[in-house]
């Protein structure tokens, strides 16, 4: 089933709820809200493109010569009296299980053939279900095709991973733009591309998406790399596959490196996908060879090529990220050359954002407002943010009221401490509700059987650590819970993240002790977004004032 969505009209609603008086709308919220937008049905499923709505706008671009950068649109330039619907069709999978229910259309107003994708990849895109890029891919695929080394940063589950796996395919593999002949690319030693992500599950997550659009035939070009995993079969494949993309953890990618049987010397692409994730101390070591040994890193001051004597080319760096704090700012200035900020609706070259004007989330620190703004944009639009009070002994009973109270499907729960973990399951499975833990103290084929439960519905709570906050794309995830407080607003909106992706709905709860409040509320202020005291009475959301909250806890 497809449903079809009027991105100005869904704005245009999002305007007037804004005008509105929000605790009215948010008072007894029915989770099941359905917009009456939607439209289910085949209808006009053709693909947006700019010459079908007679149109011509651009996104700003500061500071870059707009010769070097294609212009860009966003589908809300749509004027009045020309909006057309999109078809959004998603993933495969995801279709099966129950039909896409948006709040927003993330969506560009382009078609992926006029981002200069080479036909065969469109071709394998429109197979997939991908007919219209999202806005973060729309910026970024043209920045990436010119050669610019790009910092990515858009909210979570905003289709970061395509904006820039498709200008690589554009660039390497059978689906590229030239395809040169089979004999060439069986003959290459070296990687074309090597994408680094900091979890396995992530790792393996990129590399099915890869997988998917090379097709059967030549899903071994890609290869994943991830620890946990037998290394000796990892560098067999390596040797007889040939792949022309790796993808990996960055402990494995260091190791097979260090032997010698991962040639990278003359690799083109270097992805760092989360990438704030990556500069964390535990990758450190890794991290430094990784960047020394993948491509020639583009020498400062100079011209990417222009000093390529020797036959090598300089790598492309692409670092992405929802939330790109300062740390990140600064290595990208020596991991790459020139880099360029690409966000959904802005593109700047990375040297005009001044160091000292941005705060460790990568927002200026004089300026609250910016300050929110910044992080915020790192959260779905989409997100309803709740918090609820309650004892600590009683905090797994809330979190089972809260499934019923808002008929959850594919729940994913945090904890602080691995510990914790096994007890929270057993207290919800004596309850009913049938839930697993996962975490990196299992090994990778019970941690892979777990989510494979919970991608399939078996598994209706999964209650984690840290481990899976970051990229995990489980696109029918309809709640997070905090069960356990984030550290910041950053671990805040990456585990949020993991619910409301792609403009569907999303339900964030966090549930807290009395004492905890406090940081709910300074929570509330850095992300610049409502989280509302709520209660589950009745087998419903209640949302009440924080004195009701506190006085239900306490009973
Ligand atoms: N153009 C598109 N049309 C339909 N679905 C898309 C499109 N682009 C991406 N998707 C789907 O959207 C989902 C989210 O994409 P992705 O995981 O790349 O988000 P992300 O921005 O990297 O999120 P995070 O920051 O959490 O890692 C995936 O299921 C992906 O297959």
């Amino acid at each position: 089933m497809q449903v079809v969505v009027s991105t100005r009209a869904l704005l245009l609603l999002r305007n007037s709820i804004s005008g509105t008086k929000l605790s009215e709308v948010y008072r007894r919220v029915p989770f099941r809200r359905h917009l009456p937008l939607f439209s289910c049905g085949q209808g006009d499923n053709g693909p947006l493109t700019l010459a079908s709505l007679g149109l011509q706008s651009e996104i700003e671009i500061k500071g870059v010569e707009k010769s070097d950068i294609p212009l860009m649109v966003s589908a809300f330039d749509v004027p009045r009296g020309k909006e057309k619907k999109i078809s959004v069709t998603g993933s495969k999978s995801s279709l099966q299980k129950k039909p896409l229910e948006l709040e927003v259309a993330p969506f560009a107003a382009k078609s992926f053939s006029e981002l200069g994708l080479p036909p065969l990849l469109v071709e394998r895109l429109e197979k997939e279900g991908f007919e219209v890029p999202t806005d973060v891919q729309a910026a970024a695929i043209p920045t990436i095709l010119k050669n610019h080394d790009v910092m990515i940063q858009s909210y979570t589950g905003s289709g970061k991973t395509l904006a820039y796996v498709l200008p690589i395919l554009t660039e390497v593999g059978p689906l590229k733009r030239v395809f040169l002949n089979d004999k060439e690319t069986r003959n290459r030693i070296d990687v074309e591309a090597v994408i680094v992500a900091p979890s396995r599950e992530l790792a393996m997550q990129i590399v099915r998406e890869v997988e998917r659009l090379l097709g059967p035939v030549h899903k071994k070009l890609v290869q994943q790399l991830v620890g946990g995993a037998n290394k000796s079969r990892q560098e067999e494949a390596l040797k007889k596959n040939k792949p022309a993309i790796v993808v990996g953890t960055p402990g494995r990618i260091a190791e097979i490196s260090k032997t010698g049987k991962l040639h990278t010397h003359d690799c083109r692409y270097l992805v760092l996908d989360e990438v704030d994730e990556l500069l964390s101390f535990n990758f450190r070591e890794d991290m430094h060879r990784i960047l020394e040994h993948v491509g020639r890193r583009p020498g400062a001051g100079t011209h990417r090529k222009s000093d390529s004597t020797d036959g090598k080319t300089d790598r492309q760096t692409i670092m992405v990220s929802a939330t790109v704090p300062l740390s990140v700012i600064r290595a990208a200035r020596s991991w790459s050359y020139d880099p360029v900020l690409v966000q959904a609706n802005n593109i700047v070259p990375l040297e005009s954002i001044s160091p000292s004007a941005i705060s460790p989330t990568g927002s200026s620190p004089n300026s609250n407002s910016t300050t929110s703004q910044n992080v915020a944009q790192s959260l779905p639009p989409s997100l309803e943010h709740y918090y609820c009070v309650s004892r600590l002994q009683h905090k797994v009973d809330t979190l089972r009221r809260c499934v019923h109270a808002l008929d959850a499907k594919y729940v994913i729960a945090f904890m602080n401490h691995t510990k914790q973990l096994k007890d929270a399951v057993f207290k919800l499975e004596a309850r009913g509700i049938k839930a697993a833990e996962l975490h990196g103290d299992l090994n990778k084929l019970v941690r892979s059987t777990i989510l494979k439960n919970f991608r399939n519905g078996e598994v209706r709570v999964l209650v984690t650590n840290e481990l899976s906050a970051r990229g995990l794309d489980i696109p029918e995830c309809d709640l997070v819970v905090n069960l356990g407080l984030p550290t910041d607003s950053v671990h805040y909106a990456h585990r949020a993240g993991r619910t409301g992706r792609l403009g569907r709905k999303g339900t964030v709860v966090t549930i807290c002790e009395e004492p905890e409040i406090f940081v709910v509320r300074k929570l509330q202020k850095q992300l610049g977004v409502p989280i509302q005291a709520c209660e589950f009475t009745e087998g419903k959301l209640n949302v009440t004032g924080e004195e009701e909250a506190l006085a239900a806890a306490r009973r």
